[in-house]
């Protein structure tokens, strides 16, 4: 039942000319799972480390339901945190392991071994209690440590890329292990990842964060299918970009007109986006399209990314069919009810 605020938070590591945290504020309700999503060194591992207590922050306030917890020992915020690696101890078995935590509390042995089956159980492990940390596959090893991590009844999980060595079956196993868990156990959960499609599918809530500054935050679906301005687009692997006046439903746009059918209610400049699996290809001209050249093909099994130039810029375009040679004139649609408007820059 753990609500988190974090509270313009500020941080600049010693000898550091840049903040790895300018004054960020967020909030995580309680029972939710938040993904901060980022790019390398834009502050995310920062923010669990000021949670979890490793570092302290310059200003700013964290609390938990309403109460401060920074000048609470580390070890005694309740608030777990679990790495790319497990850093299982080696020469301790797996129930040891888990049960290392509680041993610590001095909670008595009967009680000890109940619990560590019922993490066994909850990480889907059962029988390997008695294996050592090198006798488990690299995904095991990491189940193990989220029942460590759980075992002492954290009140915030935290997880900074606990997927991110992992093949792409394990990590998919294990991300539905976690938020299976997670709903399960209702704790409270911050995920850092720099993939896209993992805050997509686990998150109830994605803070993009991008130079120690929280750009934006919403639930995943709205976030994809809506960002609110350029610099979030972008992050959700948008890179077309129109503006210009509209005039009725007519965009002028940088390149040419094009009908929209969402309008901005104003006669000022307008900025558009629209997604590249919501841009289509064609032979022949439309009512909404713009002639482009093919820049390049490249097949990803699923899909096929083209990427074409209209003038100087250079689009990106998903779509089935892998049948455009470099440097063929085509036509570039843009279907008006998929051009949605985003905030401009200081409005
Ligand atoms: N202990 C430290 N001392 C000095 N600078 C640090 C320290 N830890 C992090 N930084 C710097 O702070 C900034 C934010 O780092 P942080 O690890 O929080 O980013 P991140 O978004 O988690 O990156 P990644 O995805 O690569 O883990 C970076 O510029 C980094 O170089």
């Amino acid at each position: 039942m753990t609500r988190i605020a974090l509270e313009h938070l500020h941080k600049t590591y010693p000898r550091q000319a840049a903040p790895a945290l300018e004054r960020l504020s967020l909030e995580v309700e309680a029972h939710t799972l938040m993904a901060l999503l980022g790019p390398s060194g834009s502050g995310k591992s920062t923010i669990l480390k000021l949670i979890a207590g490793i570092e302290d922050p310059d200003q700013g306030d964290i609390c938990f339901d309403g109460q401060s917890i920074l000048r609470i020992p580390a070890h005694r915020r309740g608030a777990v945190l679990m790495f790319q690696k497990a850093y299982l101890f080696p020469f301790l078995s797996v129930a040891d392991n888990i049960a290392f935590g509680l041993r610590a509390k001095g909670v008595n042995k009967a009680t000890i071994q109940t619990e560590v089956q019922r993490m066994l159980d909850l990480v889907g492990l059962p029988e390997m209690a008695h294996r050592r940390p090198a006798q488990l596959s690299g995904g095991e090893q990491q189940r193990i440590a989220l029942a460590r991590a759980l075992v002492v009844q954290p009140q915030v999980l935290m997880l900074d890329e606990p997927f991110s060595s992992l093949d792409p079956a394990v990590r998919q196993n294990l991300q539905e292990a976690v938020r299976r868990i997670q709903r399960e156990l209702g704790i409270t959960t911050i995920l850092v990842t720099h993939d896209r499609s993992e805050a997509l599918a686990m998150a109830d809530q994605v803070a993009l964060i991008e130079q120690g500054t929280l750009v934006a935050h919403a639930p995943p679906q709205q976030l994809y299918e809506r960002p609110p301005h350029r610099q979030a687009a972008r992050q959700m692997g948008i890179d077309t970009f129109l503006t210009g006046r509209v005039t009725g439903t007519t965009l002028q746009s940088q390149f040419g007109p094009l009908t929209v059918s969402e309008t901005p209610g104003h006669g000022g400049e307008a900025l558009y986006a629209i997604r590249p699996e919501h841009l289509r290809l064609g032979h022949e001209p439309g009512a909404h399209s713009l002639p482009v050249t093919v820049q390049s093909q490249i097949y990803r099994g699923d899909h096929v990314e083209v990427q074409v130039s209209l003038g100087e810029t250079v689009l990106r375009v998903r779509t089935n069919e892998a049948c455009w040679s470099n440097g063929k004139r085509v036509f570039l649609h843009l279907p008006p009810e998929h051009l949605f408007l985003l905030k401009l820059p200081g409005s």
